[in-house]
């Protein structure tokens, strides 16, 4: 379970986040919602420990990211591009480097590595070098990499941006898969079709502060708008991309 409270983090003169506060639950599917620059990113990466808050507390399990950010971080899958993947090294061996690194056994990253081939569809490519691969492709291994210690607790940043649409289905049976596995999923979106086709749980964030949260239909009930994308350019201010 991830758990954000009264969340700041400044840079400079910048208050990219000003204050979030909200629980992602294990078993379900939480998504981050808002427009370009709402926060969402920075607000990750203080949960991932990628970045200290300036004011607040993220607790992940129970586990303060300040007091013990080894323990968060393996407890925790973070997806946030897919750069980064070694161009030299085979999509196999990408996955593998990074299974050795969280302290995996040989058997445990070769099951992972098979678990994440049935699932996003990636055999063809596993002995392929990366160098050259499709943005897709790219982004299969990155969350393959991510996951490979099988984490109970997933955060993804924009993970279907740049993915096509069978690529985009496959990535959304994962996410279904993980929430259904009992793990808790967090993931951010600027696309509202994208939040809610898949989400059980919606944050709405726009200038660094949440401004709506709860099921897609209790957002727009409690908005008094007549459909949840309304709702949505109401709370944010901010048009809906097409
Ligand atoms: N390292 C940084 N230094 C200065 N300003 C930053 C930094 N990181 C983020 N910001 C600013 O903080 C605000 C929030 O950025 P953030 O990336 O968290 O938004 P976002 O909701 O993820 O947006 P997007 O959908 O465009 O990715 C923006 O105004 C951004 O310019």
């Amino acid at each position: 379970m991830i758990h954000v409270e009264k969340l700041v983090k400044r840079f400079g003169e910048v208050e990219a986040v000003r204050d979030v506060t909200f629980t992602a639950p294990d078993g379900r599917i939480t998504g981050l919602l808002g427009p370009n620059g709402a926060g969402k990113t920075t607000t990750l990466r203080m949960i991932s420990t990628l970045v200290a808050p300036t004011a607040g507390a993220a607790v992940v399990d129970g586990v303060d990211t300040r007091s013990d950010a080894l323990k968060v971080r393996a407890s925790l899958g973070m997806l946030s591009d897919a750069r980064g993947l070694y161009a030299r090294l085979t999509a196999r061996e990408n996955i593998a480097y990074y299974g050795d690194l969280r302290g995996l056994t040989k058997s445990q990253v070769a099951g992972a590595i098979d678990k994440f081939a049935d699932w996003l569809d990636m055999r063809p490519l596993l002995d392929r070098r990366t160098d050259g691969f499709s943005q897709g492709e790219k982004m299969k291994v990155a969350i393959a990499r991510a996951l490979v210690h099988d984490p109970r607790n997933v955060v993804l940043d924009e993970p279907t941006n740049g993915l096509d649409v069978m690529t985009t289905r496959a990535l959304r049976d994962v996410i279904r898969r993980l929430r259904d596995a009992g793990k808790c999923v967090l993931f951010s979106s600027h696309v509202m079709q994208e939040v809610t086709a898949l989400c059980d749980e919606i944050v709405i964030v726009a200038r660094g502060e949440v401004v709506a949260s709860g099921t897609p239909e209790e957002i727009r009930a409690a908005s008094g708008r007549d459909t949840l994308e309304d709702a949505f350019v109401h709370l944010t201010g901010v048009e809906v991309e097409p």
